[in-house]
């Protein structure tokens, strides 16, 4: 039966019981809308089904007002559906108190009134909500929460990362590992990290038309994230408005009507850039839709221009970094477009941080001297200390209160010391990037020039046409271009290897596939832009399939971005573009996390021609083919012009002088990278002892074997089967006594489900069951979230104390009731408190365990309950009251210990404001007077911190 509602009543959220009392505000159409002040939240239901309970007080419990003592209810009186309370104060003063003045602030207490009531549940149902409250609390401390679940190898490099990400109020960074080290997985680390400590809901994905398959299979199988694919049609199903301001009957009012944005109706959303950013109404209704979190891939593709002039993308990606608190962009080539390029998205993340391209660039030329101190401070922060010249420099760049405290304890403070010259002076909170030789391990790179003679008519005219011959032909070049005949004598000599063909031009790469699948009978696939998502994705699924899928996948330039082909065993690089990046990425398809084997790269091209000497540039002045090439858009900066120049002419002399000069002048670079910006990057990007520890942590908090045992108990409890699979595994099914119709994740077949990382790695049928699944997760949810097992009644055969004596056992919980943004749960982690008391309130937990009562109770019969219950209510209502005296104080500790590690750091993040307002002038008085507002805020509402009364037991000793 659905309740009724009626503005002004007070209700609380059984799902989100966190958000505080609740107030209706209007309830009409079958329609709930209530509005949580404490949380500064609404939420709309349908009537029916709202997930709401009714608060009603009783004579005798207390209540209370803002900035008002606590008063004592003394009867409650309904008037239209509302209640008023006649309440009074300590000192008997009496007063009616409407239920719509009541503090937003509530400290809940259904396991109180269950167990006075004698409403109570079955032992083991109280001891699954207990183990929940430990476990979930447990889990949530551990330094690995929300990066245990996913599905994925344990490579340091991302781990430290996603850990570094959790450290900050809001994530804004750029996520820069050179190709293929896992920036995908890293950003689904960290979103999964928001996610499971509730610390982001709604997420926008925003990747490039040709990922957007990829990454949703990515982000399901590897992080059980459902996201759902927005594009134009399933917008238009949801958006009736139609812009036909042409049409003889077009009538703008009633469109207006129809109009609904369609970004509201799901959490996590996976868009093309390409489409909204061509799409300027989307894009609107984008940036109106209200987001915790956007990921953006292959970031370098939005084009800034200092002018004003900047391209689509960047300019909604710039709408969507003020509105949006926590941003990652990945980019794995991030000075694609040059330094200002660069400098334009890291801005955009951090305005305060970055305010102008010239101190950018200044900051700089100061990065060896910043690394070569690092350096010191991190191998002997003590010498640090005695070297004058250093303390000079340090005392340049950091306020005195830091250097002091470093001063007492060199070793202890060092790395805060390094983190805030990183992040100051650096580019240490806003760019991660890893690099192959920072982690090592990888396999080398290995070109396999294949020269072919000139045919007549190629290797004239402009340079394009020099370089790509084949672009200015009939489409029957096929028949007669060398390269074509090699690359079918190097499929056939190579049948059982998997061969990726990149070249720069649709037309191209649909002629070469065409006449190789039809014309030689190779198994073949093609990918270029004008295909549907869906049929690119087939024809990658084809070339992917190991027993009959394709031998070739030939490819325009689209395929040479994000996509995964670490197990092709050759690439093909059928042209060579002009741009290094470019290039970059097209090897960076197998050289990639994963890859086994070298990564054997050909290049079919012409004898002295323009494309000899292109290769000859890439190998020799930039030695791309046997390293990751990082200096390239540098190099090509300075010597483009010249660079062409010399190619459109053929001049072989002047040219190998040119490979030679650039030769030297990439090596310095990458030289003086190395010694500055790249070794900065290295000290910041992974700091190895760390992400060790974090790993080696993380496999400690997976505790499978207890896990298990929680899974046995809950499976129990809730009429779910489970049987042994093999080692490490089991399979879970919905038992005929199931307890409720929709166990979260479990499907009607069932599942089977594996605790080892390794197993679920290789065996995509199985689930990976940790603490994170979500059908652990949800569990825990919805045990929290209801009063399951909230109160149980048991006897106590023990011999040592009279028959009758009472022991209350409780569990509480903090909870802070504060507008989400705030994250203030995070301070609370961990925390839970048992008291075991007995009538006069002495606490005897640390004498009798938990688990030690758990043996020693027995169940009471569920008939003789009332009669029990009425024999001891008296002495237990003033148990109950005694408990309430021991929780204040506690309170108080929590509340001090909360409060203390919210404001340490408040003060390191104002600490690292002031330093950037010294440097930035639009960082004013007003910024910090705001930051402080933001403090104090924090600061009040951890004093209101309550504590929720969790689950009850009453154990009566008989004989
Ligand atoms: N920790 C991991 N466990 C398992 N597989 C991984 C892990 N990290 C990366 N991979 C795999 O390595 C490949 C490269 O990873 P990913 O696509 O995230 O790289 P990337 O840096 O985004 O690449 P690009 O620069 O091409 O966009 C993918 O197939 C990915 O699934």
């Amino acid at each position: 039966m659905s309740e009724i509602f009626i503005p002004g009543q007070r209700w609380i959220s059984n799902a989100e019981p966190d958000l505080g009392l609740g107030i209706i505000l209007e309830a009409e159409n079958r329609r709930v809308l209530i509005a949580f002040p404490a949380s500064e939240e609404e939420r709309t239901y349908a009537a029916a089904s709202a997930p709401l309970s009714r608060v009603q007080y009783q004579a005798g419990d207390a209540i209370r007002i803002a900035d008002h003592p606590p008063l004592t209810v003394i009867e409650a009186i309904e008037q239209q559906g509302c209640f008023i309370y006649l309440a009074e104060d300590e000192h008997g003063n009496r007063q009616p108190v409407p239920e719509q003045v009541l503090s937003a602030h509530i400290s809940l207490s259904s396991a109180k009134d269950k167990l006075l009531a004698g409403q109570v549940e079955h032992q083991r149902r109280y001891q699954l909500r207990i183990a929940t409250l430990e476990q979930s609390q447990r889990h949530a401390a551990a330094g690995s929460h929300g990066v245990m679940g996913p599905r994925v190898q344990l490579l340091p490099h991302q781990f430290y990362i996603a850990k570094q990400a959790a450290q900050h109020e809001q994530v804004r960074l750029l996520l820069a590992d050179e190709v293929g080290l896992g920036k995908t997985i890293e950003a689904g680390l960290i979103v999964h990290q928001r996610v499971l400590q509730d610390r982001a809901k709604r997420i926008l994905i925003l990747v490039p038309e040709t990922l957007v398959n990829q990454w949703l299979v990515e982000m399901l199988r590897r992080f059980n994230l459902q996201f759902s694919i927005f594009d134009e049609e399933r917008c238009g199903e949801i958006d009736g408005y139609r812009d036909e301001a042409d049409s003889l009957f077009y009538d703008e009012e009633e469109e207006k009507l129809k109009e609904r944005n369609p970004f509201e109706e799901a959490q996590l959303i996976l868009a093309s850039m390409d489409w909204l950013s061509g799409h300027p109404r989307r894009a609107e209704q984008l940036c109106q839709t209200q987001w915790d979190m956007l990921v953006v891939d292959e970031a370098h593709n939005l084009h800034w221009q200092a002018d004003g002039s900047s391209d689509a993308g960047y300019q909604l990606l710039e709408q969507l970094c003020n509105v949006v608190p926590s941003v990652l962009m990945l980019t794995a080539t991030p000075e694609n477009a040059g330094i200002e390029g660069h400098f334009a998205r890291l801005r955009l993340l951090d305005p305060q941080r970055y305010p102008s391209l010239e101190a950018f660039q200044k900051e700089q030329a100061g990065y060896a001297e910043l690394s070569q101190l690092i350096d010191r401070l991190q191998t002997q922060p003590e010498d640090v200390i005695a070297s004058s010249a250093d303390m000079a420099q340090l005392k340049a760049l950091l306020d005195a209160a830091s250097l002091a405290q470093f001063a007492d304890n060199p070793a202890h403070h060092a790395p805060q010391l390094i983190d805030a010259l990183l992040d100051r002076f650096g580019t240490g909170r806003s760019l991660f990037r890893n690099t192959r030789a920072s982690i090592g391990g990888f396999p080398a790179r290995k070109l396999n020039p294949h020269p072919l003679p000139l045919p007549t008519g190629y290797g004239e005219g402009s340079l394009e046409e020099q370089l790509y011959p084949e672009r200015a032909q009939t489409p029957d070049w096929v028949n007669d271009d060398p390269r074509i005949n090699w690359l079918e004598k190097f499929l056939l000599s190579n049948i059982d290897s998997k061969v990726l063909l990149i070249c720069g031009n649709a037309d191209i790469a649909r002629d070469i596939e065409l006449f190789l699948r039809l014309r030689r009978g190779i198994a073949s696939s093609v990918f270029y832009e004008d295909m549907s998502l869906l049929e690119r994705d087939r024809a990658a699924a084809y070339f992917a399939d190991p027993e009959e899928g394709a031998q070739l996948l030939v490819c325009s330039e689209i395929g040479s971005e994000g996509r995964n082909f670490q197990f092709a065993e050759h690439l093909v690089l059928f042209d060579l573009p002009l741009n290094p990046d470019l290039l970059e990425q097209r090897i960076g398809r197998l050289d990639r996390i994963g890859r086994r084997g070298e990564v054997q790269i050909h290049t079919p091209y012409f004898e002295q021609s323009a494309q000899e000497s292109l290769l000859a540039w890439y190998r020799d002045a930039l030695k791309i083919f046997s390293e990751p090439c990082t200096i390239g858009s540098a190099i090509m900066a300075q010597y483009k012009t010249i660079l062409c120049d010399a190619l459109t002419q053929q001049r072989p002399q002047e040219l190998s002088g040119l490979i030679a000069e650039a030769s030297k002048t990439a090596e310095s670079l990458r030289e003086q990278l190395s010694a500055g910006r790249n070794r900065l990057l290295e000290l910041n990007s992974c700091r190895r002892p760390q992400a060790d520890h974090l790993l080696s942590q993380l496999q400690q908090d997976e505790r499978p074997e207890q896990l298990r045992e929680y899974l046995e108990l809950l499976c129990d409890q809730f009429g779910v089967d489970i049987e042994e699979h093999s080692e490490n595994a089991i399979i879970l099914r919905p038992g005929e006594q199931m307890l409720t119709e929709a166990f979260p994740h479990l499907p009607e077949e069932g599942m089977t489900g594996t605790f080892d990382r390794e197993r679920a790695l290789s065996r995509e049928d199985m689930h990976f069951l940790t603490w994170e699944h979500p059908l652990v997760h949800d569990s825990i949810a919805m045990i929290h979230s209801g009063d399951f097992g909230a109160a149980a009644v048991s006897t106590l055969p023990v011999k040592g104390l009279p028959a009758g004596t009472l022991l209350l056992e409780a569990y509480y919980s903090p909870t802070v009731q504060a507008p989400v943004e705030m994250q203030l749960q995070r301070f609370l982690a961990g925390t839970s408190q048992r008291f075991l008391i007995d009538k006069k309130a002495k606490d005897l937990s640390a004498a009798v365990s938990h688990d030690r009562l758990n043996q020693l109770c027995q169940n009471v019969k569920r008939k003789l309950v009332p009669a029990l219950m009425r024999q001891v209510r008296e002495e237990l209502g003033s148990m109950v009251q005694q408990l309430d005296g021991l929780v204040e104080i506690k309170l108080g500790e929590w509340r001090k210990q909360a409060g203390e590690a919210f404001m340490a750091q408040r003060n390191s993040e104002r600490l690292r404001l002031v330093s950037l307002a010294e440097r930035n002038p639009d960082i004013g008085q007003a910024e910090l007077a705001a930051f402080d507002q933001a403090s104090q805020k924090g600061q009040q509402a951890l004093e209101q911190m309550q504590l929720n009364l969790y689950g009850l037991r009453l154990a009566i000793v008989s004989q």
